[in-house]
């Protein structure tokens, strides 16, 4: 059964505060990069909030969203806003967080973490949505609050919202839990498409004019067949947010921002950002998604269905490799290869049924593969019949690690599931490959476990036979 935390009395008085906390540091970091007497040039706060409370249902309780409100207006006030604007634009803000995640709340947590294509698209309308009312709101006030026609005030709230949060959110979304962030990423690996991005938006800040905006898609693409779904995320932050503060900076001759006609070259570059961004972003999740399929076919190609052990195609090819790396080893290293058959199994099947022999092939594989190290195989030959193989492991290990499996298998208790249990026991056929001796083909080497568990059967069963020395 599922089990919900239940927090803490100091948690549901932190958690809280700490929203507070944060609405109010990006409330005033919002007001930080606002130009005088203008729109922000960036407003992450309801982007960010969004990622979290999507992220962190939990946050979302009432103390939650009073909390985001009151930093909100906190932090406007603290920047000289008079009551009525900072109560009734921070609503607006409030507006969109609460239509975006409404449309959202419904996805599967993989669709939330933008692990299918579609979600992509239902973020964009979902912020279009949010944006749409939180600019809807801001415009019945345009003339109050901001000295602008109702229009002008919807299309620059819009625009802003819009761009702000298709930038920020699939970064928020898409971030790896912290506990993947030691393992070290292709980027390093495949720097030419980061490269090229680069190149790109100098490139842009160079020739200039709205077509610039377009420069960076081609690097951008090809940035997401390399790289994963996160980092294509942060690129493209940064590539819009460069492209944002190039136009609102006039670096890139998009023409003078503080006409009225300026002010509409920066609306237009946001939007055409936002849209500039989706195809990178649907790419990487196209591609992650196709490479997430590929895996699962061919981990089904190369395993059996029933115990996940190697099937026999896969366990012949990796086999033949670890016999041709061994051969091309100037030393030669050791390998052994056990063949492992369940005794009496037929039995099983006549007396509990198939079922239950399923059952108990499932668990003796779990059981066997646990034993193993990184680097051995274990495969299913067919039937009740499996084969582990060691390289790198002598005769005199190879006999012991056959027996510890032997007795491990002998000890263990099968439960049925109508009550009671059932034991098994297990007869295995050695064949050792010593250190720099002969290099047979793998039939040889299976023809002569084959061999060893053939005599290991006909002496009684429940025993371990080496080829080469038979002994038990
Ligand atoms: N439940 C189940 N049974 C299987 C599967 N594959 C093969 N078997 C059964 O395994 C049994 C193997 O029987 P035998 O080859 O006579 O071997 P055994 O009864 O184990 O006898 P020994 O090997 O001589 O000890 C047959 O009854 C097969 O039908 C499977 O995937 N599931």
């Amino acid at each position: 059964m599922a089990t919900r935390t239940i927090p803490s009395r100091s948690q549901r008085l932190l958690l809280p505060l700490g929203l507070l906390a944060l609405s109010l540091a990006l409330t005033l970091l919002g007001i930080l990069a606002r130009p005088i007497e203008s729109l922000s040039l960036f407003w992450p706060v309801n982007a960010i909030l969004l990622g979290l409370l999507l992220r962190q249902p939990r946050l979302a309780s009432p103390a939650g969203w009073l909390a985001i409100y009151a930093g909100m207006v906190g932090g406007d006030l603290l920047s000289a806003s008079d009551w009525a604007s900072a109560l009734w634009l921070n609503a607006c803000n409030l507006g969109l967080i609460v239509v975006a995640r409404q449309l959202l709340l419904p996805l599967s947590r993989a669709q939330l973490r933008l692990r299918q294509p579609g979600a992509i698209l239902l973020l964009f309308l979902a912020c279009a949505a949010g944006a749409a009312v939180a600019a809807s709101m801001a415009s019945v006030m345009s003339v109050q609050f901001f000295d602008n026609t109702t229009l002008t005030t919807w299309l620059a709230w819009f625009s802003e919202q819009f761009s702000t949060c298709v930038l920020l959110l699939p970064v928020l979304l898409s971030v790896p839990p912290p506990r993947h962030w030691h393992r070290p990423r292709q980027l390093p690996r495949r720097p030419m498409p980061l490269v090229a991005l680069g190149l790109a938006l100098s490139a842009a800040l160079l020739i200039g004019g709205p077509g610039a905006l377009a420069l960076p898609l081609p690097a951008l693409l090809w940035c997401a067949l390399r790289y994963r779904l996160f980092v294509i995320a942060l690129l493209s932050l940064l590539t819009g947010g460069a492209a944002i503060v190039m136009v609102a900076a006039n670096l890139a001759h998009f023409g003078p921002l503080q006409s009225g006609a300026g002010v509409d070259a920066l609306m237009s570059a946001r939007l055409g950002i936002a849209m500039l961004v989706l195809g990178p972003l649907l790419m990487a999740c196209v591609t992650a998604a196709n490479q997430r399929l590929l895996k699962r076919l061919e981990h089904r190609a190369n395993h059996d269905y029933l115990t996940g052990a190697l099937a026999r195609s896969a366990l012949t090819q990796q086999t033949s490799d670890l016999l041709e790396r061994r051969r091309q080893h100037p030393e030669g290293t050791p390998l052994a290869l056990l063949m492992i058959d369940i005794d009496h199994f037929k039995a099983i099947n006549d007396q509990h049924g198939h079922h239950t022999g399923d059952r108990v092939l499932r668990r003796f594989a779990q059981q066997l593969q646990q034993q193993l190290r990184h680097g051995e195989l274990f495969g299913r030959l067919g039937g009740e019949e499996f084969v582990v193989v060691l390289p790198g492991v002598s005769a005199a290990e190879a006999l012991h690690v056959a027996e510890r499996l032997r007795l491990l298998i002998e000890r263990l208790e099968f439960p049925l599931s109508l009550g009671g249990s059932l034991r098994i026991t297990i007869s295995i056929g050695i064949a050792c490959l010593d250190a720099g001796s002969e290099h047979p083909p793998l039939e040889q080497v299976l023809s002569r476990a084959d061999g060893a568990l053939y005599r290991a059967k006909a002496q009684g069963r429940n025993r371990v036979m080496a080829a080469d020395t038979e002994r038990a």
